[in-house]
């Protein structure tokens, strides 16, 4: 057989070894392109559709995904006004299922322990919205990683907490404290081959074998932070059975866990019992293959803990009271017709007031990002809205919205002042910008024209028009 170009050696001959002869179908599915997708993102407007003018590059939906789509060939939509505005998130197809499987109940609190650059928690954070809310708190190891972690969640609007630690520090905070866990294990990406090249030169032979003991080690700190009845959702992008299926077996041998069904995904399959001892339940865990299935490699397992693992439950400390501050409370009235509870239980850092999403996890040892989204900053005085709290909110919501159209959308993108529309509340200093029902930030009154507050870290003169990408996709197809 002709392997496609730097697929491993070593890692064909791996495959052959756990799948025979279908291996052949695998690795020759590896040359194909990989599928993209995009799914809904807004977590403010957790009912609402993609806009219509994303319909020219959308394909099939995903069929596990109810908010997910296909995407056609074409250029990416990464710089467009949508994607800026958190309409829309580019997640493979594949990894949509994590945060469905997951399946957020109303008022459940929920750790994201593994989240950047943050897809599953900003998929499990709208489908938690849909449902009434929950308490989510994302944290990744890596301080870069969790930089990028944060931009994605306010660019959707999550309304999540988000730390920088590591699970054994949160298992020592945290223990029994949450009702489900996603540990989206570091693993060693045989499912990324063929979308990104730098996985495939960064595999060695023994990649599966280390990231095993990795993901043993985080998953043994996730389940001291179970409520007993707790899930947890295990998922990797790789496709080695020993960070599968024998890592779930290791769940079932040492912790007092069970597997629960996933939902009937179709081009989903059973893992393989075969490969976890012949342990039958093990194939109520699924995979993605590549070469079965639309998308890339994926493996997720559900499980539900019978009994705590950690001794005690946590104490718990302080929670934010709400705000008393008047200064704080006639601001917010003149910036939002109606306060949404959750603003008036702030919590100040630096100049920075955030909504307080941590709640009682709150604790001087952890390093904490965020402890909820940013709502505004506070220059002496005065408080300045905090572009974040744009997409905490829908339409409507704010006392004075501006809706621009595209062009005007991609120069308030690059920094550039708006004029001023007549009909504006002239008692709001502030008012939101939005296109097509999505808020982008915020502007500022000024004698015939709307300052720009978009934050400087994130303008960009590269922000492309759809028509303009959509003329490539009908070229391309
Ligand atoms: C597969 S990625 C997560 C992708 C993310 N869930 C998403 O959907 O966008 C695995 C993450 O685990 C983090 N990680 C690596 N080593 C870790 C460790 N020892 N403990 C916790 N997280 C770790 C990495 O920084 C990485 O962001």
């Amino acid at each position: 057989m002709r392997n496609p170009p730097d697929i491993p050696t070593a890692f064909v001959q791996q495959m052959e070894h756990w799948l025979g002869s279908e291996a052949r179908d695998l690795i020759a599915a590896l040359s194909d392109k990989p599928w993209r997708g995009l799914r809904y993102a807004a977590v403010a407007r957790p009912h609402g559709e993609l806009p219509q003018s994303l319909a020219p590059f959308l394909g099939d939906g995903v069929p596990w995904a109810p908010d997910g789509f296909y995407l056609n060939p074409g250029p990416s939509l990464g710089y467009t006004v949508l994607h800026q505005a958190g309409s829309f998130y580019l997640q493979d197809p594949s990894a949509m299922a994590v945060a469905v499987a997951l399946d957020p109940q109303p008022g459940e609190r929920i750790l994201d322990l593994c989240a950047a650059p943050g897809g599953k928690t900003t998929y499990a954070a709208l489908l938690a919205a849909r449902r009434g809310g929950a308490q989510l708190v994302a944290n990744d190891i890596h301080r870069d990683r969790v930089l990028a972690l944060a931009e994605n969640v306010e660019r959707v609007g999550a309304p999540c907490a988000i730390t920088n630690e590591s699970p054994d520090a949160l298992a020592e905070a945290w223990p029994q404290a949450f009702d489900a866990i996603v540990v989206d294990a570091p693993c060693s990406g045989e499912g990324m081959f063929r979308k990104d090249p730098a996985v495939r030169k960064e595999w060695r032979p023994d990649a599966p074998e280390r990231f095993q003991a990795l993901q043993k080690d985080i998953l043994r700190h996730a389940l001291t932070m179970l409520k007993p009845g707790g899930r947890l959702v295990y998922s990797t992008c790789t496709l080695n059975p020993l960070e599968n299926e024998q890592v779930v077996l290791w769940l079932l041998e040492h912790y007092p866990v069970e597997l629960e069904p996933l939902p009937d995904w179709s081009e989903w399959r059973p893992a393989r019992s075969d490969w976890a001892g012949n342990r039958e339940e093990v194939r109520l865990a699924k995979r993605l293959w590549p070469h079965l299935g639309r998308g890339e490699g994926h493996f997720v397992a559900r499980l539900r803990l019978c009994e705590p693992v950690a001794d005690k439950p946590r104490r718990r400390s302080k929670t934010a009271t709400p705000s008393t501050d008047k200064a704080w409370d006639g601001w917010l009235a003149s910036l939002v017709t109606e306060v949404p509870p959750a603003w008036r239980r702030t919590s100040v850092r630096k100049t920075i007031v955030f909504a307080d999403a941590l709640g009682d996890l709150a604790l001087p040892s952890l390093r904490v990002l965020r402890p909820g989204p940013p709502l505004a900053e506070r220059k002496g005085q005065v408080f300045v809205p905090h572009h974040a709290a744009s997409r905490l909110l829908p339409v409507g919501f704010f006392r004075a919205t501006v809706e621009i159209d595209e062009e005007a959308a991609i120069r308030y993108l690059a920094g550039e002042a708006l004029t001023a529309p007549g009909g504006l509340d002239l008692e709001a200093p502030f008012c939101a910008v939005a296109h097509e029902g999505f808020h982008l930030g915020f502007a500022k009154r000024a004698p015939g024209r709307l300052n720009n507050l978009y934050p400087r870290g994130l303008r960009s003169t590269r922000i492309e028009s759809l028509a303009a990408l959509a003329g490539a996709v009908a070229s391309s197809s």
